[in-house]
């Protein structure tokens, strides 16, 4: 079942703040139109023009800005937030995991968008239909790549984007310039497909570029934009003859959509200009029409073309949207089920999203800069303290700043590959979260646990070299307490950079925010000021580099070294452990509280 959309005079407003004066421009300015199931309805108009603003107004994702105005509907009652997984969107520049593959993106979308009723096979199935309806059978095992890794091509990666969305068959498909890049044979593939789609009960919009005269006779209606003012809303095949009728026909053979271009920009090269017009331009200034060889000025033609449609078509469409349409009750109840509908279980979307986060992650963990970044950083330190000794009061101050610096590394690196892995993370969340696509909870979970094994594996190998190098303690105790302890450091640092870039969406006020935070960790550490003035010793407790520190003494010297290592009072290591494991769950619940803030919910 579709899902018949009407929206009357819609208009839309933004205010562009200027560095003294603030300026409001209109961008749609009274639109009025409909689609129903079973048709495709194309947005065309010059860059510009108002398509991509009209299309996030038809799918919901501006229709709360207090400068919206004018009404949309959806089956005759407003958007609400449980039509998001009845509405599928592929945007402009859509996001996917770049080190997924084809395949692999499309298996995850549809086991979690899919729903339960159907089996884990028959989800996965769905996705290798959408590969071969796409054509992508060829690439379905290439990763997607991305600005640092090679991957698909720039087509391929768009159908990816559409497949991602008709899995779920949705009941309103929306697209932006979903044909933008492609030769013109798989740009018609598409757009059969989208027929296809609307043909079996859907609705389908989308934005169009420059559509091929093929292209442009597949679609049922059209909405033409000039400059955010409607020009033409009707059936496609009709609006030559529209055109024609207000005396603008093309005086050689064109390609229809080139023609429309040409008329929404103003203008009327080759195009016979009509008589109001024609009279217009003598009134203008007649220098300024000479230059243009006697042709209006663009602006006057839109003017012409706006004030036409209003005059001459716009009065009967809206009184056809004054009719309600006869809808099947049945069809409109199960449309607008006022209940969010999860594709999958919250174990079910916690397992496959630990799955898809493990191998798009296990990249970044085990590229050869991280790798090479630990490795060179141990051997220095192991170079350095080489064979340290730590029996006499000297050596153990050493060793103090060896243990130390252990403690800074592990607690300032994870935080900023948090941040920096984040923003990209974001924007898939945000996108997969307007869609339900699962819950909070269910990612953040999944996103906190998948890197556990990760997170082991590079302090493993670092303190594996700087251990034995260093000739720190020899036993098995300490050395697993020692990893121990950096591990709930990693994964303490780690909830910080997630809490810091999820309140921040700037990266560039994120890096700055964490590094004043960390560097003000490590100096109230331990090691570089024995005694914190009472009033912000407080740093300390919420401070992983001071508690890391601690614990790493206390794990490599038994007895009391409290006088020799800067007055730092070790006792039970037990507090240390408390706190560390404290600052593991706290950090990550702020992060999950200013996550839940900042997104989409
Ligand atoms: N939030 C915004 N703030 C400022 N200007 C905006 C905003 N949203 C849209 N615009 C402006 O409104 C106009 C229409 O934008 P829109 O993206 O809808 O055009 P379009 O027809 O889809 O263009 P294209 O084909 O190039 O994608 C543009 O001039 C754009 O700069």
């Amino acid at each position: 079942m579709g899902i018949n959309v009407q929206f009357s005079d819609v208009t839309y407003k933004v205010v562009m703040k200027g560095l003294t004066t603030s300026e409001e421009k209109e961008i749609l300015k009274g639109i009025t139109g409909c689609v129903s199931p079973g048709e495709v309805l194309a947005l065309m108009g010059p860059s510009g023009s108002g398509k991509t603003s009209l299309l996030n107004l038809l799918g919901g994702r501006i229709s709360h800005h207090p400068t919206v105005g004018g009404s949309i509907t959806y089956n005759d009652q407003p958007y609400s937030k449980f039509l998001k997984s009845r509405i599928g969107f592929v945007t402009q520049d859509d996001v996917l995991f770049p080190h997924l593959t084809v395949k692999e993106t499309l298996t995850y979308a549809a086991r979690l968008r899919l729903p339960n009723t159907l089996t884990q096979e028959q989800k996965e199935q769905r996705a290798l239909d959408v590969i071969y309806e796409l054509g992508l059978e060829r690439c379905q095992d290439t990763m997607i790549g991305g600005s640092f890794v090679r991957g698909v091509s720039g087509g391929e990666r768009k159908r990816v984007c559409i497949g991602n969305e008709i899995l779920i068959n949705p009941s309103l498909l929306l697209l932006d310039e979903p044909t933008s890049g492609l030769d013109s044979t798989t740009a018609l593939r598409i757009v059969q497909m989208l027929q296809h789609i609307a043909e079996a009960g859907k609705t389908v919009v989308t934005t169009i570029h420059q559509p091929s005269s093929r292209l442009f006779h597949k679609f049922d209606k059209l909405i033409l934009l000039g400059k955010g003012s409607l020009i033409y809303f009707g059936k496609a095949s009709e609006a030559m003859s529209y055109f024609q009728f207000i005396g603008c026909s093309p005086l050689i053979t064109m390609n229809p959509a080139e023609f429309l271009l040409d008329l929404a920009n103003g203008n009327l090269n080759d195009v016979s200009v009509p008589s109001e017009l024609g009279d217009k331009v003598q009134m203008e200034n007649m220098s300024e029409a000479e230059t243009r060889n006697g042709k209006p000025s663009p602006a006057l033609v839109q003017e012409y073309l706006v004030e036409a449609y209003e005059t001459k078509v716009a009065g009967t469409e809206k009184k056809k949207l004054m009719v309600p349409i006869p809808l099947d009750e049945e069809v409109k109840s199960k449309v607008l089920c006022h209940k969010r509908q999860w594709g999958a279980s919250w174990f079910e979307q916690f397992s496959i999203l630990f799955s898809r986060g493990f191998k798009e992650r296990r990249h970044d963990y085990f590229s050869w800069l991280r790798i090479t970044q630990v490795l060179s950083t141990a051997v220095i330190l192991g170079l350095l303290w080489w064979q340290s000794d730590a029996k006499n009061p000297k050596g153990m101050q050493d060793q103090a700043g060896l243990l130390f610096f252990i403690a800074v590394f592990w607690g300032f690196f994870p935080v900023f590959t948090a941040i920096f892995t984040f923003p990209q993370e974001r924007a898939m969340l945000n996108k997969e979260r307007s869609t339900d696509m699962y819950r909070l909870s269910a990612y953040f979970v999944a996103r906190t646990t998948s890197d556990l094994p990760l997170d082991l594996i590079l302090p493993v190998l670092f303190l594996l070299v700087v251990y034995f190098m260093a000739g720190l303690r020899l036993s098995a105790g300490p050395f697993f307490l020692s990893i121990l302890t950096v591990f709930l450091c990693i994964v303490a640092a780690q909830g910080l950079g997630l809490a810091i870039g999820a309140t921040l969406m700037d990266l560039k006020r994120a890096t700055t925010l964490a590094s004043v935070t960390v560097m003000t960790f490590m100096l109230a550490g331990g090691f570089f000021v024995k005694r914190v003035p009472i009033f912000i010793s407080w740093i300390r407790y919420i401070s992983f580099n001071y508690h890391t520190y601690k614990l790493l003494l206390k794990v490599q010297y038994d007895e009391d070294v409290t006088p020799i290592i800067n007055g730092i009072k070790i006792d039970s290591g037990s507090t240390e452990v408390a706190a560390l494991i404290a600052m593991v769950f706290g950090y990550r619940l702020l992060a999950y509280i200013s996550l839940r803030w900042m997104s989409v919910s």
